[in-house]
């Protein structure tokens, strides 16, 4: 292909992110415009196409962006190309929405139209807006009959502050909608701008790890041309390597002679290393580099972290390498290792939340064939010692002795909440038994207000979203972000089991909640850890003082008798139930603590 051809070609593209509030219908819409176009046939097509993780289609959320390129005859009789980019809408993974942004030229912007503008709506559009994205706003699901179209568009206008005067109605579930948005992605959404014969600059906004190809970056070219046979540089990390293949992803890869300014696709590479092409890196041409990098992403810092261990001390490395793997495919994850008397070795890990932690537990232990200890999740605390230092306590069985310390400090989160007047009360209610502080009160419209109030995380990450969810009937949406470090009066809770401390077991909890947590947390280590033929005390302490205990009796006959069955299939079924079980226990000293009591914290009260 020529210039003339390329800068032809160029004016024909369009790169545009979907953003919504969860459930939404992101991925319908998408699915429907990968149907509208023909981009797969009617027989390829299932729910959800580009949530390509089982685990993604299992629970109906997306958890990684994917880029795909789609052709379209609009109804100028041109051809056009688009490259769609899809995101996940939960709170945890709003680093993807804004790595995915910085690749798009507009953003369609998703509202149910029954449920109206909520508080991941509002986060990621604001997300678009800075990325100086053009936004065409959609207003889905008209079908429902609680739909209430001009409501949302007024509640657009109104709360988001953008013309929502030709947004397009539609019904991705029915096919409504779609081939009119088509024409608009065409009409308002910027062709990309760069220049084709200019050194070339590739900003990388996702990677991947295969067994055969090596790593596979997504790259968004903002100008020249990328070639295979090419000799390319990464800027940041100063890494060579020839490019092997490009192409796009339709939504299955296919391969292509070149990637020009404005496409966004694949490259391979044959990279080994998975250090040398971080996302937010920019590769550049070896003989005719461009003078600098593309400004690359804010890091993520993680909210919550945990500690992850395998249940068989000889995976350690497997597990290190697992994490490597899965942190290029997830610029967000972040480890280190660590060491527990009563788990041996692991990883302390950051996350960007609940969601995101169980994603990656469950992927280490799909994709990798692992089994894990996690333990409870924690925020990070600031301990300001008697000798003036400040220490960052990530793992609360690292907190320092209480005579050494002056004050700690725990991060608080703005937190914004959506919600019908009907249920005001009760999330006032909730936030301040959660320790929130609040602060305004804003009306959306005659019915619905945004209440924002200053919470502790550590009181957010734990069931706050659920409980805030069933108070209000499933109505009310939460959206936070970090405000900063506040004093609080903090403790640490150690957990001794049959007279040993168990370091993994600690937590921090405010003072006023830590009488309650440790009677409700022993109750349930009760419940959760399997007797033995001798007696167990379960102990909450602070510092030396014991603040709540029970027992787990001793069991009286040999349950292990049961299987004494006359059925051999039927016993080496329950040995290996049993097993399986075993899997995900460890042994702690003389006891045997299931996976489940890491996590009988997360649980503030009884059921
Ligand atoms: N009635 C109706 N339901 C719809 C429509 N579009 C999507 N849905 C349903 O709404 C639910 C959520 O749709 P998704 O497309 O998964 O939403 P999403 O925004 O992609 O959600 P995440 O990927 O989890 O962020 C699904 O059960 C869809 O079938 C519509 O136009 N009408």
């Amino acid at each position: 292909m020529n210039i003339e051809e390329m800068q032809a070609r160029q004016k024909h593209i369009r790169n545009f992110s979907i953003v919504a509030h969860i459930d939404h219908g992101k991925s319908t819409i998408s699915d429907r415009i990968l149907e509208a176009t023909h981009t797969v046939t009617e027989r390829e097509m299932q729910d959800q196409l580009l949530d390509t993780m089982d685990l993604e289609r299992e629970r109906g959320i997306t958890i990684k962006m994917n880029a795909v390129e789609v052709h379209y005859r609009a109804n100028d009789g041109e051809d056009y190309i688009f490259h769609l980019v899809d995101t996940p809408g939960h709170v945890d993974f709003s680093y993807e929405v804004s790595r995915s942004l910085a690749a798009a030229d507009g953003a369609i912007l998703v509202v149910d139209a029954a449920q109206g503008v909520e508080a991941q709506t509002l986060a990621n559009v604001y997300l678009a807006i800075e990325n100086d994205l053009e936004i065409l706003p959609v207003i889905n699901k008209i079908d429902l009959p609680a739909a209430d179209p001009e409501a949302v568009r007024k509640e657009i206008e109104d709360v988001i502050g953008i013309d929502a005067s030709d947004a397009v109605l539609a019904s991705a579930k029915k096919g409504i909608g779609i081939p009119e948005l088509l024409e608009k992605i065409v009409k308002d959404i910027p062709a990309p701008e760069g220049e084709l014969e200019a050194p070339l600059q590739a900003l990388i906004f996702d990677s991947a790890y295969d067994s055969y190809k090596g790593v596979i970056l997504t790259i968004r070219v903002k100008t020249g041309v990328l070639q295979p046979g090419d000799k390319i540089k990464f800027m940041n990390s100063g890494a060579e390597y020839e490019v092997t293949e490009v192409g796009v992803n339709s939504p299955t890869p296919i391969k292509r002679d070149f990637l020009m300014a404005g496409d966004i696709g694949y490259v391979a590479a044959s990279i080994k290393n998975i250090r040398d092409a971080r996302p937010g890196d920019t590769i550049t041409h070896l003989k005719r580099p461009a003078a600098k990098p593309l400004p690359g992403y804010q890091p993520m810092t993680p909210m919550v972290y945990s500690g992850l261990y395998p249940t068989d001390n000889a995976k350690y490395n497997d597990l290190r390498d697992a994490l490597e793997k899965l942190q290029l495919n997830d610029a967000s994850l972040e480890f280190e290792p660590e060491t527990s008397q009563a788990l041996g070795f692991g990883f302390r890990t950051g996350f960007l939340g609940l969601l995101h932690m169980d994603v990656i537990q469950e992927r280490l232990e799909r994709e990798f064939d692992l089994d894990l200890i996690t333990t409870a999740p924690s925020v990070t605390y600031h301990a300001y010692t008697t000798d003036g230092e400040m220490v960052e306590v990530a793992n609360p069985s690292e907190l320092p002795d209480v005579s050494e310390i002056k004050s700690i400090e725990e991060p608080f989160v703005h937190a914004q909440i959506m919600v019908p007047n009907d249920y005001v009360g009760a999330v006032m209610e909730l936030a301040q038994s959660k320790r929130g502080e609040f602060d305004t009160m804003d009306y959306l419209d005659e019915n619905r207000v945004n209440v924002k109030y200053y919470m502790p995380l550590s009181e957010i990450i734990f069931d706050f979203f659920d409980k805030l969810k069933s108070s209000t009937r499933g109505y009310a949406s939460l959206d936070y972000e970090i405000s900063g470090y506040r004093q609080s009066e903090l403790v640490k809770i150690d957990i001794l089991l049959n007279g040993d401390k168990v370091d993994a077991l600690s937590f921090i909890v405010h003072r006023d909640f830590a009488q309650e947590r440790s009677r409700v947390i022993t109750k349930k280590l009760k419940e959760i850890i399997p007797r033995r033929n001798f007696e167990i005390p379960v102990q909450a302490a602070i510092g030396s003082k014991i603040v709540a205990r029970s027992t787990i009796k001793a069991y009286r006959k040999d349950v292990t008798s049961r299987i004494h069955t006359g059925d051999p299939d039927r016993r080496a079924k329950l040995l290996d139930k049993q097993k399986r079980g075993k899997k995900r226990m460890k042994a702690v000293g003389t006891v045997e603590v299931p996976q489940e009591a890491f996590m009988a914290v997360l649980k503030t009260d009884e059921e």
